[in-house]
């Protein structure tokens, strides 16, 4: 059978549809990826298109791999001469050619974000430039949202029209781009801006990808951004045979500059391009589909779209609600567990998924503790992430100082101005005389040639020292506060502002609630017994070989995958939709959460589970939350409710070698733990899902109650004035019966 019988009519008309654009707007899972894989195979074997004449533009370089995985399988032979790439690979390829048409080496080196800082910083002092008021990270994502949108330094500062802000940002974009135009060096935005440039200035650089790229096919078209579309657009000039494939129901990078309107730009730039809609699904079962329709019927402002199966009915939406996360990560690696043993499923059958990065800790902790193999996909395990390491190898020197590694791990974490030159001499003076770096830190004055740089040394040993003072009287979570805040640890990160600096704190706080569970259920807590806990259950290197794991990631990696098992954790209000989007209460906000609820629903083939906990720890203290209210936009009917949870034993928050009994304590931590407390849930007479009268605001329901340490930050959703937060005290709520 040729592999185009196992397209419908509509595909196997988008895949012939080889000459002139086309746009393929369609529902997820209706077979997009598909036809565009079945496209570049029926373009190789049946018009005769030399492989080297297709260029496919994929989201991530996971689906980049798996694309060039089912291309393999079904082209063979000349595969590899296709080119399948992320929009920055693709840019990286050409540029490293073609570099020199924009006075660039070849050999140009690509800034992160330490390296753009440092930039920043240096430009700031040279202008005099405050960077208290304009601050380094602001600067900074100016000047990408202004290359994003192919805004240059020059066009920027035509712009300002005396706004004296602006104008400050525009010297500083001038200066930057100067700055890394001297260095050799392109920040990532620069990969698309300069690429774009280099084909807009250099018609034979043009006329070479034209004629090289004669067939170009985009997935996930509607997250693409402004300075991608350009590029597309340029690459296919000539040809004109470009096909994009996308749902406007998944567009979830708005806040990386996606520009939905993309899909309506391409209409324009294109006018004879053919649309073509896929309205079946063949991924998932009738029920999975009716609940991600009944989600994302919510969003206002889309283009309405059938999609139906095929498929059977097939089983109910699983939903589950626990006491707290750790029953929730127990109860579901339990599941797998047992079906998996009983032979009815592999672990790789399996996907979980969940909304921000730092819930992946305590399933990855359950897993490990149950010996089943897991990976986080799109991410790092918990515990080899950048921040946790430094946080516990800071806490590894306060504990004893004599993990060399962990030690220089920090000596310039955050920066200290402390050189490697200098570092290297203490390295050498330990070395010699059998000390560890940390003792040698210590002796920093017998160090021949140190200089300065003993201050800062000195400065350091101090600060750990002190923490050591203060070990012995303070809780662990107050240890962890006043790390976070002495090193200045925390205040990088939030200066720095970036979605990646948020989940860097979020896993921070993530093992804020590591230790105040372990501090709240071990009898005698002490640094060293955290220490080996976390060692316990960080130990993973075992479960690295296998080949059949269960996957976890966030709900933004699972774009375009799909798995006959779904779990979906954590759906809560607060967590998804996130807390920030209910307190902004902006429509598109949550219209973007909803789509990425959608994307989390249909990467399920058979089933579904979604999971709910009641409480969860956040940064150190219990928080109430209300169920999802895209759980609640869900059909009852499409639910299995008499899947209730089974009462199992109150479910252990930290893992320990032995069994033991949980201590009962009412200590809990706040924020940081500044002031510790005993719990007051009995002081509220009110609680989440409770309906309150305001003296002000008139009638509305508890939302959210956060322990906030002295009072309640208590979040009601007010029938007439929205959502508001309050501190339980001066709001002075009555419960209305
Ligand atoms: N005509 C078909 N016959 C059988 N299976 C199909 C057909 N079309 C697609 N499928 C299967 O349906 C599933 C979904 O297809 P695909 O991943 O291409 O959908 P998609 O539209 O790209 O989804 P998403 O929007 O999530 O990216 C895949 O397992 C695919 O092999
Ligand atoms: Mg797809």
């Amino acid at each position: 059978m040729s592999i185009y019988e196992t397209l419908n009519p509509m595909q196997q008309e988008a895949v012939c549809h080889t000459e002139g654009p086309l746009l393929i707007l369609a529902g997820a899972g209706s077979g997009k990826t598909r036809v565009l894989t079945h496209r570049i195979a029926w373009l190789i074997d049946e018009k005769g298109v030399n492989p080297w004449n297709i260029l496919a533009i994929t989201f991530t370089n996971k689906a980049a791999g798996e694309m060039r995985e089912r291309v393999d399988d079904i082209v063979g032979f000349g595969s590899e001469q296709i080119w399948v790439s992320t929009f920055h690979s693709a840019c990286v390829r050409i540029l490293r050619r073609f570099a020199d048409h924009l006075g660039y080496e070849r050999n140009f080196v690509i800034y992160d974000t330490d390296d753009q800082k440092s930039v920043i910083k240096e430009i700031c002092k040279r202008l005099n430039i405050d960077t208290k008021i304009y601050k380094e990270r602001a600067l900074l994502s100016a000047i990408s949202s202004a290359k994003n949108e192919m805004i240059d330094a020059k066009a920027y500062a035509l712009n300002v029209s005396g706004d004296f802000g602006k104008q400050r940002i525009a010297d500083v974009y001038g200066e930057y781009e100067k700055v890394l135009y001297k260095n050799n060096a392109m920040d990532f935005d620069d990969l698309l801006v300069k690429t774009v440039e280099v084909l807009r200035n250099n018609e034979d650089v043009l006329n070479y990808y034209q004629e090289r790229f004669k067939y170009i096919m985009v997935d996930e078209y509607q997250d693409t951004n402004t300075v991608q579309f350009r590029l597309v657009s340029l690459l296919a000039g000539k040809y004109r045979n470009l096909c994009v494939v996308g749902d406007d129901d998944q567009s979830i990078y708005k806040f990386r500059g996606a520009n939905i309107y993309n899909i309506l730009n391409f209409e324009k730039e294109f006018s004879d391009a053919k649309v073509i809609k896929l309205e079946q699904n063949y991924r998932s079962t009738q029920t999975i589909l009716d609940a991600a329709n009944s989600v994302i019927r919510h969003n206002k402002g889309r283009k309405e779209k059938t999609l139906w199966t095929a498929n059977e009915v097939g089983d109910k939406i699983v939903f589950h609600q626990y006491q707290n996360e750790y029953d929730e990560a127990y109860q579901v690696v339990e599941e797998i567990s047992r079906v998996v043993s009983q032979g009815k499923a592999h672990y790789n059958d399996y996907a979980i998924l969940y909304r921000t990065n730092a819930q992946s800790r305590v399933l990855e902790e359950k897993f490990v503790a149950r010996s089943i193999p897991y990976k986080i996909v799109g991410g790092i395990n918990f515990y080899q992430r950048r921040e946790i390491k430094d946080i516990l190898a800071y806490l590894k020197t306060i504990d004893n100082g004599r993990d060399d590694l962990a030690v220089r791990r920090i000596i310039n974490v955050p920066k200290r101005g402390i050189g490697m030159t200098t570092l290297n001499r203490v390295i050498e003076y330990g070395e010699a005389r059998d000390m560890s770096f940390f003792d040698a830190l210590e002796c920093c004055d017998d160090i021949p040639r140190i200089g300065k740089t003993g201050e800062k040394i000195k400065g350091f040993v101090n600060m750990i020292e002190v923490f050591r003072a203060q070990s012995e009287y303070i809780t662990l979570a107050e240890l962890l506060t006043n790390v976070l805040e002495e090193t200045g640890y925390i205040k990088e990160l939030e200066e720095e502002d970036t979605e990646v600096a948020q989940g860097r704190i979020e896993n921070i706080d993530e093992l804020m609630n590591k230790i105040v569970a372990y501090e709240e259920e071990e009898e005698e807590p002490t640094l060293s017994g955290f220490l080996e806990n976390v060692a316990l259950v960080s130990d993973i290197d075992s479960l690295d070989e296998a080949e059949d794991y269960v996957m976890l990631m966030t709900l933004h990696s699972a774009k375009g995958l799909e798995f006959p098992y779904v779990y979906m954790c954590g759906m809560e209000d607060g967590l998804f939709p996130s807390y920030m989007t209910i307190v902004n209460d902006d429509p598109e906000e949550i219209e973007e959460e909803r789509r990425l609820c959608y994307v989390g629903i249909t990467r399920a083939k058979k089933r579904l589970t979604m999971t709910y906990a009641k409480s969860r720890m956040v940064r150190g203290s219990t928080q109430y939350n209300m169920l999802s209210r895209f759980v609640k936009e869900i059909s009852p009917e499409l639910f299995d409710l008499g899947a209730k949870p089974e009462k199992t034993k109150q479910e252990s928050r930290i893992q320990r070698p032995s069994d033991f009994s949980r201590k009962q304590t009412t200590k809990v931590a706040t924020a940081y733990g500044k002031a510790f407390q005993v719990n007051k849930a009995a002081a509220l007479d009110y609680t989440v899902g409770d309906m309150v009268r305001h003296i002000k605001f008139g009638v509305g329901t508890v939302i959210n109650i956060v322990d906030g340490g002295k009072d309640y930050e208590v979040t009601v959703d007010f029938e007439k004035s929205g959502v508001k937060k309050m501190f339980a005290s001066f709001a002075k709520l009555k419960l209305i019966d």
